[in-house]
Order: C-alpha cells, then structure tokens, then sequence
C-alpha cells in the first residue's frame, strides 16, 4: 500500500489484491463512495453536479438493465451508420474532453487556489463543458419531444428505448426530482466515454496480440470455423457462447493489458483501518489494476500473452467477488456497470474481424507493445497491419 499527500486528503494506493477484496467486497459499503471533491473529473460538470450513473440505486439497477440488454447491441449498431455525421461531431467533442482529463486533472486539487493561480485552463475547463452541453442538449431535447408526441399520440410507433429516455424517466430518490439538462448532459457523456475509449482500446490490444502471435489467430479461426462451418458471412451473438477459445483470448486481453491502470478514484465514507493504516473519513483510496493482473504469485510468466491459462478453469469469475485475480472492470459495489455488455462488444468484434480477414504485420514491422497514458492506457505505436479477406 502507498500513501501519497497531494491536496486536502490523502490518497491511498492498494496494490495487494487480498486488501483489494477486503476493502471492495467485504468492506465494500465503507470504500465505495466517490470523491465529492473533484469538479473536474465529474466529466467536466462546471456545474458541480456531483451526480454518477450508479451514484443512486435506481439509476444504477436502469442502467445496468438497459445495457447489458437494449442498448448498444451489436445489432443496433449497424442501423446507426445513418447518422454518421451526428456521430462524428459526439465523437470529436468527447476527444477532446478525453484528451482534456489528464491537464483538467490538476484543477481537482484545492480547486478555489487553482481558480486563482490557473484561471486559464478553468476558463478553458468551461467552454469544453459548453461544447459538450451544445453538442448533446440538442439531441436530448429532440428525444423529449418525440417522447411528448408519442405520449399524446402523434408520434410514430417505430419506437426503441434509448438511454437518454431513461433518464428522462428518472426521479431522484433523496431530491425526489427529476434530473435537469446539465445532468442528463453529465450522465450522457460518462455513458459515452466509459463505454467507448475503453473497449476500442481492448479490441486495439487484442488484435495487436493477434497480429504478433499468428499461431493464436490461427488457432482463434479454426476454433470460429468449428463452430458456424464454411459459409456463413457473420459470426452471431448465439455463436460467441461455443467458443472457449475466443473467450480466452479477451480474458487474457484485459488481464495483460487492461484499458484502465487504476479504478476511478474511490473515497472512504468513516475513519477505517486497512492493512494496518488508518484511512480516515474521505482520504481518496485507489487500485492498482494493472499491477495486480500480473501478479507472479497468481499467473505464471505474467508478461507473456497465453490466452490458454483461462482454457480448462470453470467459467472465470472476473467480478472477484470470490477472490481477486484480476480486476479490469473494478470489483464491488463500484463494478463497471457496463461490464456484460463490453466482454458481448469484444467477442463479437473479434470473431468477426478474425473470421473475415486474416491479419498480418506490415512487412519488416514489430508490433511494439509499448504503453502510452491516455484516459485510457493505449498503445504507443497504433496497430499498423495489413488484412486480406479470408477465402473461407
Ligand atoms: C473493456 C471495456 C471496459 C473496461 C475495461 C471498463 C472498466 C471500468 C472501470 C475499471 C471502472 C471503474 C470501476 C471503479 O471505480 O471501481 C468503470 C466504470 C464505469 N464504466 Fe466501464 N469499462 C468498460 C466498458 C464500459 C462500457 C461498455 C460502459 C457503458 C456503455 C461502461 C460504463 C461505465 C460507467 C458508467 C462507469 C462508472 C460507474 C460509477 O461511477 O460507479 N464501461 N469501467
């Protein structure tokens, strides 16, 4: 465990995975709060809102429901192409609030001295939030009117759940209200960055380790082969659930190189001990996630890439709510809501990718598995490779 000073509490760094699950599962109530003091992190909310999708118990069950159902299933998203444009102004915003965090960071520590002493990059922190709120509050509009026209009849029936109607829906248990556009804004864009950045940068590692390791592509497509034959043109969700070795492979992507090297920041709710330190009331505590993945006492040659460690185990517990091997999606009341839905996002990507292309490095080319810290923890070099269709 490491402590560090750096603002008004101290901030605590667990990298032993049996005080992970101590703190998370059997303390978890106490360590699972979210720091109150970080405006900036609250996805640029210059208004302070200090609201989180699984911050209230409804919000959370909602949200976790219409993900790992509804929601960005792969089968929408192919009917998404008509709205390219819309996509790409959503999409170069939260570039640029995710290219922001790292700089914006600075602004959570003592933020009324940081007002004074860098006025500029508060002033900079606001007018991304406007082009956030610009961006976004559109389209919320949009759904609440053709939400009021379909409640007084006068929209059409080709209806589908989207999230922004849930949160339309939604009522505050302690305020009893419901939510107010900055905060539907606030949530929008945490849905959108968490379950974006993350799982492109899984798939990036994923399909670096595939280019690198050619025996295990081919191992992965002989496996896909296997289960649908020869003529099928896509790899269905029904498909996914026969194919340990697919499976394997995303579990081994996320342990070797989970998108997220530490959890969202974690506060403490009373003066706790852990492992012998005391923890008092609101100190900020954190996990190493990487670290913990590649624990030499847990997983053999740690470092190397061998999706077959996870082939032969009973289905692999990666909430670690039994005991922690590894924790890419966090573990606990705390666990990333999205979770189903990513593993669903990964394995139908891969298998298709895998099924319809063959993936080889660029002539003369190392696929260097250096790390650079963006949000996410992404590669260095981006995958460069060169595919051809495969004659199935
Ligand atoms: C490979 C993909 C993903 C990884 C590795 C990942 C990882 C994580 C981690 C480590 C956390 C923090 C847990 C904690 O604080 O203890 C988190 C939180 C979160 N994730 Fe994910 N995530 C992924 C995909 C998604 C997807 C697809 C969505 C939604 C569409 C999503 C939505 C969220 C949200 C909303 C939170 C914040 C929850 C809260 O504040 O309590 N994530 N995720």
């Amino acid at each position: 465990m490491v402590t560090l000073h750096v603002g008004p509490f101290p901030s605590i760094f667990v990298f032993d995975r049996s005080l992970a699950h101590q703190a998370l599962i059997q303390n978890g109530s106490l360590f699972s709060d979210r720091p109150k003091s970080l405006p900036a992190n609250m996805i640029m909310d210059s208004n302070q809102h200090n609201i989180s999708a699984s911050s209230y118990g409804p919000t959370w069950r909602l949200f976790r429901r219409n993900l790992t159902s509804e929601i960005l299933h792969p089968s929408r998203i192919k009917s998404y192409s008509h709205a390219r444009k819309w996509i790409e102004e959503i999409g170069a915003v939260h570039r640029r609030v995710l290219y922001g965090f790292a700089r914006f960071d600075v602004l959570n520590f003592w933020p009324r001295v940081t007002k004074i002493l860098l006025r500029k990059r508060w002033d900079q922190l606001f007018q991304l939030r406007k082009e956030l709120e610009d961006a976004l509050i559109p389209l919320i509009r949009a759904r609440k009117k053709a939400k009021d026209d379909r409640l007084s009849n006068k929209g059409s029936d080709d209806y589908e759940l989207a999230y922004v109607d849930t949160l339309l829906d939604l009522e505050l248990p302690v305020e009893k209200r419901k939510l107010d556009e900055a905060e539907m804004v606030t949530l929008a864009s945490e849905f959108l960055n968490a379950g974006t950045d993350t799982t492109s940068t899984a798939l990036q590692w994923i399909m670096a380790n595939l280019v690198k390791y050619p025996y295990i592509q081919d191992r992965l497509f002989l496996e896909i082969k296997g289960v649908v034959g020869d003529n099928v043109e896509e790899i269905e969700e029904e498909d996914l659930q026969k194919m340990p070795y697919l499976k394997a492979v995303i579990l081994e992507g996320l342990r070797r190189h989970p998108p997220a090297h530490f959890v969202v920041p974690h506060c403490v709710t009373e003066d706790t001990v852990l492992g012998g330190y005391l923890i008092p009331k609101n100190g900020m505590i954190n996990f190493m996630v990487a670290d913990i993945g590649w624990d030499p006492k847990v997983w053999e040659d740690p470092r190397a890439f061998k999706p077959e460690r996870f082939i032969g185990e009973e289905v692999f517990d990666i909430t670690g709510s039994r005991e922690i091997k590894m924790m890419p999606f966090g573990v606990g009341r705390r666990i990333c809501p999205g979770l189903a839905l990513a593993l669903l996002h990964l394995e139908y990507f891969v298998a298709n990718l895998i099924w319809k292309y063959e993936w080889k490095a660029m002539d003369g080319d190392e696929i260097s598995l250096e790390e650079k810290h963006e949000f996410t923890i992404v590669m260095k070099t981006p995958l460069m490779a060169h595919i051809s269709p495969r004659k199935s």
